[in-house]
C-alpha cells in the first residue's frame, strides 16, 4: 500500500504511513465497537485484521459475482475504514434498492472525482441533499419520457448516419457508434450548433476529460478514496486541479455559447437552452448549470456508445435471434420504407432483443456507488450507516433464479405468451431507486432507433477470418468492447437503393 501511495505522490513513507494506521485503526476500533451492538454485516471473504480487503484490481464484477455465488446474494467487505455491501441478486436488489431506496439515495465520498474533480457538482457524484434534488428535479424534468420525444429527429438522423458510415467505411463499425452517441449528446445538452465531428477540438477534450473521469471512478483508484486526510496534503496529486480548471473552463465555455445564440437567435431544443430559461424556476447558480449539462454528456455518451457496440456484436453472435427480430421487420414494416419511432410497440422482437442484450453485457458491470444514510436492517444482516453499496449488474445478471440459463442470450425470454413483451421480468440496466439513470428515456430511444435501422438495413454476421470474443471487454465503471469484426449485408435492395433510402449526411463536420 505504501508502495501505492509513493506511486501517487512520492511522500516521507514512515510519517505518512504512521498516520494513515493511526486513522484506520481509530476508525476500526469505532466501526467495531458499533458493530456489537448490531446484526451482523452480511457476509464476505476474508481480510487483513486493520487494513481489511484487498480489492481485485481487473474484472471487480466478475470477482465480486465469484464471491457472491461462494459467499450468499449479499456481501460484505472491509475496504481500509469502510464498509463496502455488494448485492448480486435480482430479489433483494430490489428489496434493498428499490424499496429502501430513500435510505440509499446518498453517495459515498468520492475525494478524487467528486471533490477535487467537480466540487460536488458532478450529478452523478453529488451526494444526497438540497443542491442534489434542484439538479436531479432539473434534469428529470427536461429528461422525462415525454420530453425525451423532442430529441427524435436528432437521433433518427444520426441513426440514419450510423447506416451511412458503416456503408462508406464498414470496419469503423465501433467508431460510428462512439459519434453517434456523442453527436446525439452533445445536441441533447447544447443544441444544434454543437460541432459533433470526433476531430474537434471541443470533442477530443470532452473525451479526454471522461477517460481521466472513468479512471478515477473506478474503486481502489486513488489511495486518498481510502484516506481522505491525503487530499490536505501540499501537492497531493496535483494534476486533479489542473483538470478541474481544464474542465470548468470547458462546461462555462459550452453553456455560454448557448447563452448567447439565445440572445441573438433561436437555438432549437437543447438542455442547456431548457436551463438557462428556467434559471430561476429551479434556482440554479451559473456554476451549477455548467456542471449540470457538462456532466450529462459524460454520463450518456459512453454508455450509449457500448449499448450499440453490443447490439452488432450480438447480432453477428447469434443468427438465429437475429432472424426473429428481421422477420418481424419484414412482416410489420415491409421493405418500402425504414422503421421508425412510431413502430416500437409494433416490435416487439426488437424490444426484446435490446432487453436481452442490456442484460447479457450489461453496460456498467458493477453499477454505481450508493450510500447507505442509515443502518438498514435485512432479514438477518444490517448494512451499517456509512457503507457504500453496489448492486452488481453483472451478478444480478447472471441470477439463474430470474433469468435461467443465463449466459444464453435468448430475447425470447422477454416475451410472454401473448408475444408482448413480459410486465413480470425486468433488470436493472439503468441502476436503482432515486438514482436511477434520470437519460434512460433518451437511451433506450437510441437503442431502439439504431437496432431498428441497422437490422432492417443489414444482416450482420460475423467475419469468419477473425471471430468475435464476446467476452472481449475491457472492465471499468463501463465496459467497453474491444475491437471486433462484423460484416454488413444490405438486405433492402442493394447499397445505392439503401443509400436512397437513408437520404443524406446530416453531419456537420
Ligand atoms: C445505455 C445507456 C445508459 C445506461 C446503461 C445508463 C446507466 C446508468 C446507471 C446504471 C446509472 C447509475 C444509477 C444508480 O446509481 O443506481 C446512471 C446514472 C446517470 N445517468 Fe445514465 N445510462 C445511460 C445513458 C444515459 C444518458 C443518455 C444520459 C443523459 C441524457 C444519462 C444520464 C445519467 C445521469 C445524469 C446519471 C446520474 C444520476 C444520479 O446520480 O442521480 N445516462 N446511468
Amino acid at each position: 500500500m505504501l508502495e501505492e501511495l509513493l506511486r501517487e505522490y512520492g511522500l516521507q513513507a514512515k510519517a505518512v504511513g504512521a498516520l494513515v494506521a493511526l486513522a484506520i485503526l481509530g476508525k476500526v476500533v469505532r466501526s467495531q465497537l458499533k458493530a456489537r451492538r448490531r446484526l451482523p454485516l452480511p457476509p464476505g471473504p476474508p481480510g487483513h485484521w486493520l487494513f481489511g480487503n484487498a480489492l481485485p484490481r481487473e474484472n471487480q464484477s466478475q470477482q465480486f459475482a465469484e464471491w457472491i455465488n461462494q459467499y450468499g446474494p449479499i456481501i460484505s467487505l472491509r475496504v481500509g475504514p469502510r464498509t463496502m455491501v455488494i448485492i448480486g441478486r435480482y430479489q433483494e436488489s430490489v428489496d434493498i434498492m428499490e424499496k429502501e431506496g430513500g435510505l440509499l439515495a446518498d453517495r459515498p465520498r468520492a475525494v478524487a472525482a467528486g471533490e477535487i474533480l467537480s466540487r460536488g457538482l458532478r450529478m452523478i457524484l453529488a451526494p444526497a441533499g438540497e443542491q442534489f434534488r434542484r439538479l436531479r428535479r432539473a434534469a428529470h424534468t427536461h429528461l422525462q419520457a415525454k420530453a425525451a420525444e423532442t430529441y427524435g429527429p436528432i437521433q433518427m438522423q444520426a441513426a440514419r448516419d450510423v447506416i451511412l458510415d458503416i456503408l462508406d467505411d464498414p470496419k469503423n463499425h465501433q467508431a460510428h457508434a462512439n459519434r453517434y452517441a456523442a453527436s446525439v449528446i452533445l445536441r441533447v445538452t447544447y443544441g444544434k450548433s454543437t460541432p459533433t465531428g470526433t476531430n474537434a477540438p471541443e470533442i477530443v477534450l470532452i473525451h479526454k476529460m471522461l477517460k481521466r473521469f472513468q479512471t478515477l471512478m473506478r474503486p481502489g483508484a486513488l489511495l486518498v478514496e481510502k484516506y481522505p486526510i491525503l487530499k490536505y496534503v501540499p501537492g497531493y496529486a496535483s494534476y486533479l486541479h489542473e483538470w478541474r480548471r481544464e474542465e470548468r473552463q470547458l462546461f462555462h465555455d459550452q453553456l455560454n455559447r448557448v447563452a448567447v445564440e439565445l440572445k441573438t437567435g433561436n437555438p432549437g431544443p437543447s438542455f442547456a437552452k431548457y436551463l438557462l430559461e428556467n434559471q430561476e424556476t429551479h434556482k440554479l447558480s451559473d456554476e451549477e448549470m455548467a456542471y449540470l449539462t457538462g456532466s450529462l454528456y459524460g454520463a450518456g455518451s459512453d454508455t450509449t456508445a457500448v449499448a450499440l457496440m453490443v447490439l452488432v456484436m450480438a447480432a453477428a453472435r447469434f443468427p438465429e435471434a437475429q432472424d426473429a427480430v428481421q422477420e418481424e421487420l419484414d412482416n410489420v414494416i415491409g421493405r418500402d420504407r425504414a422503421p421508425t419511432f412510431d413502430d416500437y410497440n409494433a416490435l416487439p422482437q426488437i424490444q426484446a432483443f435490446m432487453l436481452e442484450c442490456l442484460r447479457w453485457r450489461p453496460v456498467t458491470t458493477l453499477g454505481f456507488a450508493h450510500r447507505a444514510q442509515t443502518d438498514i436492517i435485512y432479514k438477518d444482516i444490517c448494512i451499517p450507516e456509512g457503507a457504500i453499496v453496489f448492486g452488481n449488474h453483472w451478478a444480478i445478471s447472471r441470477d439463474s433464479s430470474v433469468y435461467p440459463n443465463p449466459d444464453k442470450f435468448d430475447p425470447q425470454r422477454w416475451l410472454g405468451s401473448d408475444g408482448r413483451i413480459r410486465e413480470d421480468l425486468r433488470f436493472p440496466s439503468f441502476g436503482f431507486g432515486r438514482r436511477i439513470c434520470p437519460g434512460q428515456h433518451i437511451a433506450n430511444r437510441s437503442i431502439f432507433i439504431n437496432a431498428a435501422l441497422l437490422l432492417w438495413s443489414f444482416r450482420i454476421t460475423q467475419d469468419p477470418k477473425a471471430p468475435i470474443d464476446d467476452k472481449g471487454f475491457v472492465d471499468g465503471v463501463i465496459a467497453h468492447p474491444k475491437p471486433f469484426a462484423a460484416c454488413f449485408t444490405p438486405r433492402i435492395g442493394d447499397e445505392k437503393h439503401l443509400r436512397k433510402v437513408m437520404g443524406t449526411y446530416a453531419k456537420d463536420v
